[in-house]
């Protein structure tokens, strides 16, 4: 029945080839994607509305929303704002929201001190959703630079960025947020030591069941270029975070990154950017098996949102072709601006 190259193109008319009709073929992959019934029955992987954290971003006053011009769709959130988001959020069933703030740049500091008050926007919209909202999930970002006035997550030194010290600050970061009802905190500043730095220091004042979901292989990305507008930091950053966040060039070192944070207590692993670093997705859900996140960044969303807000491409699907990447991956779920939208269309749905 098998029929070479060769004699498919010396035969004089396709019609006279029995094969040219009939392959023989005894597996067939397109059976199974002939309808839509048998594409659902066969299909490996889900998104649901499990899998989604919303990243939200904060801002001082009240009643109010500003936009982020170049994260069109979302808005930096004043904390009563912030709580009708979180109302959204357990309407639809989202899970978890995560908190970010736009810090008065008065407020800012070269130590980043409004990262330790515990009255500061992310304590006091922990407490105030908390109250509104008991049962929804509330992850909190451990790193300085929402608080400095030179938009690094640690301490600067003489042009240098200081593990240690930093470390010890972050710790009290920790547990001023976890005072504020925070159920989940992520440190996302990669400086070393800290996963197991924070746990000792939460165990310690008695936040056992606190949860640490580490940013362990976070890349130095020009991705998160909208976010730093969101937060206000895209301005005042001085040179880049290429000494603390990992080179986009390296896969092992992720590796090794995530070892230490798990030996150190991590109990969720996360990577991010997302949609680039899929291969480290999966690398480190195979080989840890930890509950694995990936962070849907401001870049990726603004490339998706752009583009279909331009007409090029179908927004829609594109979101949800994305997401479901990040299953296929090995993602138990994704951080994503899109989140409240792709709930919101996942309800109308079932
Ligand atoms: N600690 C900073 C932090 N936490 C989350 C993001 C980026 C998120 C996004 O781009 O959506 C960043 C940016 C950075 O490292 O400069
Ligand atoms: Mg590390």
């Amino acid at each position: 029945m098998s029929l070479s190259p060769a004699r498919l193109r010396s035969a004089p008319e396709a019609e006279s080839l029995p094969s040219a009709r009939d392959l023989g073929l005894a597996t067939r992959l397109r059976r199974n994607r002939k309808s839509d019934w048998s594409r659902r029955l066969v299909r490996e992987n889900t998104l649901t509305v499990d899998d989604l954290i919303w990243p939200i971003f904060l801002m001082e006053g009240e009643a109010k929303r500003a936009p982020v011009a170049s994260m069109p769709g979302v808005e930096r959130l004043t904390v009563d704002e912030a709580v009708r988001a979180a109302e959204r959020a357990a309407a639809l069933g989202i899970p978890a929201l995560a908190l970010f703030p736009y810090t008065d740049p008065d407020l800012r500091d070269a130590t980043g001190s409004e990262a330790l008050n515990d009255a500061n926007l992310v304590c006091r919209a922990l407490r105030a959703i908390r109250s509104a909202v008991p049962n929804l999930g509330l992850v909190t970002d451990v790193a300085l630079d929402p608080y400095t006035s030179h938009g690094h997550d640690g301490l600067l030194h003489d042009d240098r960025i200081l593990n240690d010290e930093t470390v010890e600050i972050l710790v009290r970061q920790a547990l001023v947020q976890a005072e504020a009802g925070a159920d989940v905190i992520a440190p996302s500043d990669m400086m070393d030591g800290r996963v197991g730095a924070i746990r000792a220091g939460l165990d310690l004042a008695g936040f056992k069941d606190v949860q640490i979901m580490s940013y362990a292989a976070k890349y130095a990305s020009a991705f998160y270029g909208p976010f730093r507008d969101a937060i206000g930091t895209a301005k005042t950053l001085s040179g880049d975070k290429r000494t603390y966040q990992m080179d986009p060039a390296n896969g092992l070192e992720a590796l090794r990154e995530a070892a230490l944070d798990v030996e150190e207590g991590a109990d969720m692993l996360m990577v991010k950017p997302g949609l680039p670093y899929l291969d480290i997705v999966y690398r480190l859900k195979e080989t840890f098996g930890l509950p694995t996140y990936a962070y849907q960044v401001s870049g990726e969303y603004a490339m998706i949102e752009g583009a279909a807000r331009a007409g090029w491409v179908d927004g829609e699907r594109i979101m949800l072709e994305s997401l479901m990447a990040f299953k296929r991956a090995g993602a138990d779920g994704i951080l994503t601006y899109f989140a409240p939208r792709v709930a919101t269309l996942l309800a109308s749905r079932s």
